[in-house]
């Protein structure tokens, strides 16, 4: 990471840095470029082998500062660069409303609710929403997995993606998002750092770093009016170099290169995220919460068996299920469908002048209301049995213990009822709907566990049947019947309760909770709300991939502690170098501290400057590679940095600036 050749292809980027209006932002790099020109101007006023080469050394520290920086966005500008080239123009085929035909579009002129039909060999032309019809779809453009993804009108699965391509099947797609907004975009922007906020803590650090400044900023200026007192006036140019030396150049250099990494090691792993507050929460997550359907378990929930109660024929339940499900587009309504058919061989019959009522997670039921009257629902068994009950109708014997059957084994109960017109409401009987958990799932929440964090899984299933799952799956604790404001609310609860909250989900019905958790992570499977809601996005739509978004997390505040630590302390062994030089004429006593033995008063000041701007470069590679993080209590991780970095800061600049000396103690004019 550290070859000459990515350190000279950032050169350029770092002088460009140099711009006041870009150091500014970061106070101890300005002042440090402050020192420079302060320093140039004297040296060549009055010039000297000190003069110049404390100028040309102070400039060599604000550019490794800027090169550091540029070094860690130098990866994603690369990235960002073969996104691009997914960002073709694209002719889009807009459908046109009245005559139901296609108009050829360019796809930079369509607006949010355009429809537009996408066949085989097309490219999406827009972010969007399928519609109508299900297709396979290359993602490789964006996610880099080759394998091709299945996206299908309704459901969890509907949102595609500009710039990737259909493979199979026809879709009619609803655009979500305007041309120049769209995800990949967002991806360009994010990878290039170009829309890269500071987080909370960044800018706190930044704050404190400002303030070290200022105070060893006014120590100087009060230092000079003492030395005069003592006979002992300083130049203006050792002044600069004390004060550079004493100010945290190290960690003010590295700061933003230690979160440009962090964001990218996540952009590595697939995950985008959209702000780097979220990165950091990361670190600091104590309970994570899962949706079952999708997220758990594989998420296609298909139709496995018709179980008729109260008597009811197999035919008319599978009749009944069908009609239910004739316009439901989830893929556990076409599932319905497409088992009716091929068990009962009932076909999928038109139903003209029918009123549909598609799935809601508010009322966990869908159906048709046909044109003599006839009402017909299927949904989760609190739901039916209540809307029966509300009819008229009563519940068969039976009926209760079906449903716990169909639950016990961990799949999802579908109750069937239907009303006839003016008559009552009568339960036909449950579809079972089979899910399978993902493989290695308890090995991972395992995992989750000894870091500390507790995993909840959420779901709008019956108790029996998240309990099945729970236990299967080996989460910590779960929630059943949740609607979306009980995730939202259960989100809240944690929070008050000082928790970090991070949440992984994929339907529209999780779009409040991913927008309320610190950590949000959208499947890129999932819906449009969703993916908008949350703060991160998994292109793998692996929810387990949060276990790495925590590890970074930690690793990212880690890092920065350790740095922090080191400059803070390497800074120390300065003192002990520079002011003896200063003063050791006037005070002959204070070459005791003169620990190092260094060459002379001038030499030793030069070997501090130039020491504090080697370290600069050489700590580049740990802050882009970030300190190790391993599954331990913060406590005793705690403990190990402070003593690496913290003895390691005191001692490093000891013997590297005892072998500068032993240098430039060569050079004359400085010896
Ligand atoms: N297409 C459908 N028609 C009727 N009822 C449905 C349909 N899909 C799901 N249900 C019922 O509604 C319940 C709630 O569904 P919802 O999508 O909110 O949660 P879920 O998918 O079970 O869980 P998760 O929150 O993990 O996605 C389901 O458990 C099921 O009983
Ligand atoms: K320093
Ligand atoms: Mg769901």
């Amino acid at each position: 990471m550290l070859d000459p050749a990515t350190l000279a292809r950032s050169l350029p980027a770092a002088l460009a840095k140099l711009d006041p209006r870009h150091m500014v932002r970061n106070p101890v790099m300005f002042v440090v470029e402050v020192g420079s020109v302060v320093t140039t101007v004297l040296a060549v006023v009055d010039p000297s082998v000190f003069a110049w080469v404390i100028a040309v050394w102070l400039w060599i520290t604000a550019i490794f500062a800027n090169l550091a920086e540029a070094v860690a966005e130098s990866r994603g500008k690369a990235q960002a660069d073969s996104l691009r080239r997914a960002r073709t123009d694209v002719t889009a085929r807009l459908l046109v409303d009245d005559t139901a035909g296609e108009r050829a579009v360019p796809g930079t002129e369509l607006t949010v609710g355009d429809r537009v039909v996408c066949e085989a060999g097309d490219t999406i032309p827009g972010d969007g929403e399928v519609v109508e019809g299900v297709a396979s779809v290359d993602e490789s453009a964006i996610t880099g997995e080759s394998a091709p993804v299945i996206r299908e009108a309704g459901g969890d699965r509907s949102a595609v993606t500009g710039g990737t391509r259909v493979l199979s099947d026809r879709i009619v797609v609803r655009i979500t998002t305007r041309p120049g907004e769209t995800f990949l975009d967002k991806m360009i922007g994010l990878v290039e750092g170009a829309s890269r906020q500071k987080t909370p803590n960044e800018i706190a650090l930044n704050i404190l770093l400002a303030g070290l400044t200022i105070v060893f900023l006014l120590t100087i200026a009060a230092l000079q009016p003492m030395a005069v007192y003592s006979h002992a006036r300083q130049s203006v140019i050792v002044l600069c170099a004390l004060l550079v030396c004493l100010i945290p150049t190290t960690i003010g250099a590295l700061l933003s290169a230690i979160g440009i990494a962090g964001m990218d090691r996540l952009v590595q792993r697939n995950v985008l995220a959209l702000s780097g507050r979220a990165v950091e929460a990361a670190g600091d997550v104590s309970t994570l919460l899962l949706d079952k359907t999708g997220t758990i378990t594989m998420g296609a929930r298909q139709a496995s068996e018709f179980v008729p109660v109260g008597g009811c024929d197999p035919e008319r339940l599978a009749s009944a299920a069908q009609l239910a499900s004739l316009a439901d587009e989830t893929p556990e309504g076409r599932s319905v469908v497409v088992y009716a058919k091929e068990r009962y061989g009932l076909r999928g019959r038109e139903v003209t002048d029918a009123h549909f009522v598609p799935f809601s997670a508010e009322t966990r039921m869908s159906g048709v209301d046909l044109p003599d009257g006839t009402q017909v629902r299927k949904g989760a068994a609190a739901a039916v049995m209540h809307w029966v009950r509300q009819g008229g109708g009563e519940v068969p014997d039976g009926t209760s213990a079906a449903v716990d059957a169909v639950s016990g084994t961990g799949g999802t109960p579908l109750l069937v009822a239907t009303r006839p017109a003016g008559g009552t409401a009568e339960v036909q009987g449950v579809i079972h709907l089979k899910d399978v958990v993902k493989e290695g799932m308890a090995d991972r929440f395992g995992e989750l566990r000894r870091m500390g964090i507790r995993t909840v899984m959420i779901t709008g299933d019956n108790p029996l049947t998240a309990a099945a799952i729970a236990e299967e799956a080996g989460v910590d604790d779960y929630l059943a019947e949740a609607k979306p404001e009980d995730k939202l609310a259960l989100i809240r609860k944690e929070q008050e309760g000082g928790h970090l909250v991070a949440m992984t989900g994929d339907g529209t019905n999780d779009a409040p909770a991913l927008a309320q958790a610190d950590v949000g992570v959208a499947m890129n499977t999932g819906t449009m709300a969703a993916k908008e809601a949350g703060n991160m996005v998994d292109l793998d739509s692996n929810p387990t991939k949060l276990i790495e978004i925590v590890e970074i997390g930690k690793q990212l505040l880690i890092t920065r502690g350790a740095l922090t630590t080191f400059s803070v302390a390497n800074d120390v062994a300065k003192y002990f170098a520079i002011i003896p030089a200063m003063f050791a004429s006037v005070f002959p006593g204070l070459d005791r501290l003169n620990v190092m033995q260094l060459h002379s008063s001038t030499s030793a000041i030069a070997s501090a400057v130039i020491f504090n701007a080697i370290i600069i470069v050489l700590l580049v590679p740990l802050a882009m590679r970030g300190v190790k993080y391993r599954a331990r209590s913060a406590a005793s991780l705690l403990r190990r940095n402070v003593l690496i970095y913290g003895l390691g800061g005191i001692v490093v600049p000891f013997v590297g600036i005892k072998l500068i000396d032993l240098l430039v103690s060569h050079i004359p004019g400085l010896g």
